[in-house]
């Protein structure tokens, strides 16, 4: 039996493939350049965390494999501007359908409520969906180590700075790390949740920090539930945060932004 990682991939190139027939990359490219300006996501963290405040990446997910419905009452721009108010930096927004019930519509909706950039969550298999994630409005993509190869994560970090967009580099080992930090992107994310089995340890980013180079911005994603587990990610070297359930689940999401981050309401 594959694992869920390999799941999901073999089902988003299937997708993509349905998608690129009705929409060659000629078309998508096109809306792409056509968007409107990047809205620096990974200045914006790196100014947060300069200005000496806990970079959130706070994120718009109603559901997951691993969890199931998070939240049924799911308004993303209702969402985006209780994730401003609550003091996040950045967005990230899942529009992965059959495994997150996303949807690529959260994505554009979240970011016309605020003026926050936004990363695309999704599984990225191909340069076409770069294209796309830019027509969508996107500012920043992931790449997930453990889903594609040296020479695709270079072709997706290549398509990402083409169109101005940052590059979130997502690894969960040492061996993910060395290669992930070949990629040329200034963001790197240790998953404290394995997407094979799904399992979360903190000890994750603890382990691996220290073999990250200050010249790439950490972000600690997954599993962060209190301002204590925010707090154990900083001391280790982490400067950004990448949050979605413990937020998703609380009704006054702006309150739980404030708090976990630890500003005053
Ligand atoms: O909901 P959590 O445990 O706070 O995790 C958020 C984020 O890190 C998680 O959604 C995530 C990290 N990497 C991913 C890759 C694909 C899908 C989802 C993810």
């Amino acid at each position: 039996m594959s694992d869920v990682l390999t799941r999901i991939c073999d089902d988003t190139r299937a997708e993509v493939a349905r998608r690129k027939a009705v929409r060659p990359f000629a078309a998508v490219d096109a809306d792409a350049r056509a968007a409107g300006p990047t809205r620096g996501f990974a200045a914006a963290l790196a100014a947060t965390h300069a200005a000496g405040r806990h970079a959130l990446i706070a994120e718009i997910k109603k559901a997951s494999p691993s969890k199931g419905l998070i939240r049924a009452d799911f308004d993303p721009p209702e969402l985006a501007r209780a994730y401003l108010a609550g003091g996040a930096t950045c967005l990230s927004v899942l529009t992965d359908q059959p495994y997150f019930q996303g949807r690529d519509e959260y994505l554009l909706a979240a970011r016309a409520a605020v003026p926050l950039p936004v990363l695309r969550k999704d599984f990225m298999v191909d340069p076409w969906q770069i294209a796309e994630s830019r027509a969508l409005g996107a500012d920043c993509i992931l790449i997930i180590m453990a889903a594609v190869d040296d020479a695709l994560a270079a072709e997706l970090a290549a398509a990402a700075r083409d169109y101005g967009m940052d590059a979130l580099v997502e690894v969960h080992d040492a061996a993910e790390l060395d290669r992930g930090l070949r990629v040329d992107a200034p963001l790197i994310g240790v998953n404290n949740r394995n997407l094979k089995t799904l399992a979360v340890d903190l000890r994750t980013t603890v382990e691996l920090a220290p073999r990250v180079p200050s010249d790439r911005l950490l972000v600690a994603e997954s599993g962060l539930n209190s301002p204590a587990d925010l707090a154990r990610m900083t001391a280790v070297g982490a400067r950004a945060f990448l949050i979605g359930e413990s937020l998703m689940r609380q009704a006054d999401v702006t309150a739980a932004t404030r708090a976990i981050l630890g500003v005053p309401a």
